[in-house]
C-alpha cells in the first residue's frame, strides 16, 4: 500500500532535468516495484541514450556559470538542502522504506545520515584550500587551487537509494561541479525527491539533473556516460565486475573515477573481547539492510577460547529479530530487494552445507511473509574453501569461522581480492593497534559494528575500489589542483 506522504511532492515520476520535470518522448518505460508487496509503485519512462546524451549537455552547460558561484552560496544551498531533508524526514523514510523494502527505522537512519553529507559538506565547502610553494627560483612563486573538476556522472545503487546520491553530490556540489545522477532502476524515487528538495534548496537550474533508465537499458547509459567527453569525473558505487567494465569504457575519455565497489569484510573476535558488545556489534554490522550493504560482515572470524560462547550468544540475538513488511510496527528486519539476491544466500548457504559446515539458526524463505522475505541464517566451522569465504553473500548469511592465532587469522582476512572494510573486537590495545595495521582495508573498525559518518574517508582498496568519500579527502576527489607560477617577483 501506498504511504501518506506529508509532502506529497516528494513523490515524482520524470526525469529532472534543467531544473524541469523532463517530457520524455521514449516509447519504452519501465515499473518500479516495491519488494514487500510486489505491488508497482509507478511506472517510469526509460530513457533513451539519446535523451541521456541531451541530459549531459545540460549538465556541461550548466557548469560554466555554477563554476563561478561563490562558496558562501554553495555552502548556504548545500546547508539548506540538509534542513530540508531533515524537514522532510519522514517522508522521504517513507519512500525508501517503499521502494527498497528496508525497515523503516533503518530508512529513517538512512536519510539522516544521507543529510549529513550535505550538512558536512556545507561546512567544507568554504575550505577549499590550495597552497603556495616556493620553487627553487627564489624570483617564482607557486599558488594552487582546487578547481572543480567539471561536470560528473553519479552512478548509484539499490542498497542506499538516498544516502549513496547524497554522498556523491554533496562534495561535488561543494566544489562547483554539476551532476546527472543516474539511480539504480529497482529504487529510483529516492533520488527524484532529492532533486526536488535541491531544487527547494536554492541550486542554480541544471546542476542536478536525474534521468531514468531501467535496469536492462542500464549498460547503455553507463557507456554513455563514459564515452562523453564533456563528462570529466565518474563516481560509481556497486560490484566490482561493473566498475571494472566502467574503468575500462572510460579510458577513451580518461576520466576521472571514484569506485566504492564490492567487499569481503572481516569480523576478527579475539579471546580478550568484551563479548557482550561484539556479539551486539557483528549482529548491527552483519544484518544491518538485512546484510545489503557493502560494509556489512561477511566473514566473522571468532577465536577457539570464546568459539562457543559468541555462537551461542548470537545466535539467541538472531533468533529474535523480526522479519516483515518494513514499515510495520515492531519489524527489525524487511526484505531483500529481488530473486536474485535470495539465490545468492542459498548458493552460499547449500555449498558451504555440502563442504561440512553446520547450521546454528535454520533460515530460508519466508513465502507467507511475500515474495523476498528471507530468514536469516546462521552457519557455524565455515572453512576457506567455501564460496562465502570467497564471494560477499550480500544477504543474511552469517558465516562464522574459528581461528587459533593473530597470525592465522590475519593471513586468512587478506586471502581476498577485496578490502573495504574489516573489523576488530578487542581489549587490548596492541592487539588492535598491530591487526588494524595490518588487515588490508580501506576502513578498519574496532569495537564497533557501525562506523560510517560523515566525517569518515571511506573508501578502499585492492579491487573494492579507490578513492574516498565524505570527510576532509571528499572534495578532493571532486577537483583538480591548478598551479599557476608567478615569475620573476622581486623586491
Ligand atoms: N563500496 C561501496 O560503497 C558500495 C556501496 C553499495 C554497494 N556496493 C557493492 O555493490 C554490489 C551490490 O549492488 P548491486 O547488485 O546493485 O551492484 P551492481 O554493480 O550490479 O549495480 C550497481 C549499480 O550499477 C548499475 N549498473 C550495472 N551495470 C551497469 C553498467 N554496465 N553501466 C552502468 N551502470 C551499471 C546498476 O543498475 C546499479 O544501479 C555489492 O558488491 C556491494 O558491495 C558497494
Ligand atoms: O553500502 C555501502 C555504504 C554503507 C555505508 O555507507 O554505511
Amino acid at each position: 500500500m501506498a504511504p501518506q506522504l506529508k509532502n506529497p511532492h516528494l513523490f515524482q515520476s520524470k526525469p529532472f532535468i534543467n531544473g524541469q520535470w523532463y517530457d520524455s518522448k521514449s516509447t519504452k518505460t519501465f515499473k518500479v516495484y516495491d519488494p514487500a508487496t510486489e505491488e508497482v509503485i509507478v511506472e517510469l519512462p526509460d530513457q533513451t541514450p539519446e535523451e541521456i546524451a541531451e541530459a549531459i549537455k545540460i549538465t556541461s552547460n550548466a557548469f560554466e556559470t555554477y563554476k563561478k558561484t561563490s562558496a558562501h552560496d554553495r555552502s548556504r544551498w548545500l546547508r539548506n538542502l540538509y534542513n530540508l531533508m531533515m524537514e522532510n524526514l519522514d517522508d522521504l523514510a517513507a519512500i525508501i522504506t517503499w521502494e527498497n523494502g528496508k525497515c523503516l527505522t533503518d530508512a529513517i537512519g538512512e536519510v539522516k545520515y544521507g543529510a549529513s553529507y550535505f550538512e558536512w559538506f556545507a561546512e567544507e565547502a568554504k575550505r577549499n584550500y590550495g597552497h603556495t610553494i616556493q620553487p627553487a627560483n627564489p624570483n617564482n612563486k607557486i599558488v594552487t587551487y582546487k578547481q572543480p573538476v567539471g561536470p560528473v556522472g553519479l552512478l548509484c545503487p539499490f542498497n542506499f537509494p538516498s544516502a549513496m546520491g547524497a554522498r556523491k553530490a554533496a562534495p561535488a556540489f561543494a566544489v562547483g561541479c554539476t551532476c546527472i545522477l543516474k539511480p539504480d532502476g529497482q529504487t529510483p524515487l529516492s533520488s527524484l525527491a532529492l532533486a526536488y528538495l535541491a531544487d527547494q534548496a536554492g541550486f542554480p537550474k541544471g546542476v542536478f539533473n536525474v534521468v531514468l533508465v531501467s535496469v536492462e537499458s542500464t549498460p547503455a547509459c553507463g557507456l554513455e556516460f563514459c564515452e562523453s567527453p564533456l563528462i570529466k569525473k565518474i563516481s560509481f558505487t556497486g560490484s566490482t565486475p561493473v566498475g571494472k567494465l566502467l574503468y575500462k569504457q572510460s579510458s577513451l575519455t580518461l576520466k576521472k573515477m571514484s569506485m566504492e565497489l564490492g567487499g569481503n569484510a572481516p569480523i576478527i573476535v579475539f579471546d580478550d573481547a568484551d563479548l557482550e558488545l561484539a556479539v551486539e556489534q557483528s549482529i548491527a554490522s552483519k544484518f544491518r539492510s538485512l546484510g545489503q550493504t557493502c560494509v556489512c560482515a561477511n566473514r566473522l572470524y571468532v577465536q577457539s577460547g570464546v568459539y562457543d560462547k559468541f555462537i551461542s550468544m548470537f545466535a539467541d540475538k538472531v533468533r529474535q529479530f523480526k522479519i516483515g513488511n518494513g514499515f510495520d510496527e515492531g519489524v527489525t528486519h524487511g526484505c531483500l530487494i529481488n530473486t536474485k539476491a535470495m539465490r545468492k544466500v542459498e548458493e552460499h548457504v547449500e555449498d558451504a552445507l555440502s563442504k561440512g559446515a553446520l547450521i546454528v539458526v535454520e533460515g530460508g524463505e519466508l513465502p507467507k511473509l511475500g515474495k523476498h522475505f528471507y530468514a536469516p541464517y546462521v552457519l557455524k566451522d565455515i572453512t576457506n574453501d567455501m564460496k562465502v569465504h570467497n564471494e560477499e553473500t550480500f544477504g543474511p548469511l552469517a558465516a562464522i569461522f574459528k581461528f587459533e592465532t593473530k597470525e592465522e587469522v590475519l593471513k586468512e582476512c587478506n586471502a581476498t581480492p577485496y578490502g573495504l572494510a574489516a573489523y576488530v573486537f578487542s581489549e587490548n590495545l596492541n592487539t588492535v593497534y598491530t591487526v588494524s595495521e595490518d588487515l588490508e582495508a580501506g576502513m578498519v573498525s574496532v569495537n564497533t559494528g557501525l562506523f560510517t559518518d560523515a566525517a569518515l574517508p571511506f573508501g578502499g582498496v585492492k579491487e573494492s575500489g579507490f578513492g574516498r568519500e565524505g570527510s576532509l579527502y571528499g572534495m578532493d576527489d571532486y577537483t583538480v589542483v591548478k598551479s599557476m607560477v608567478l615569475g620573476n617577483v622581486y623586491r
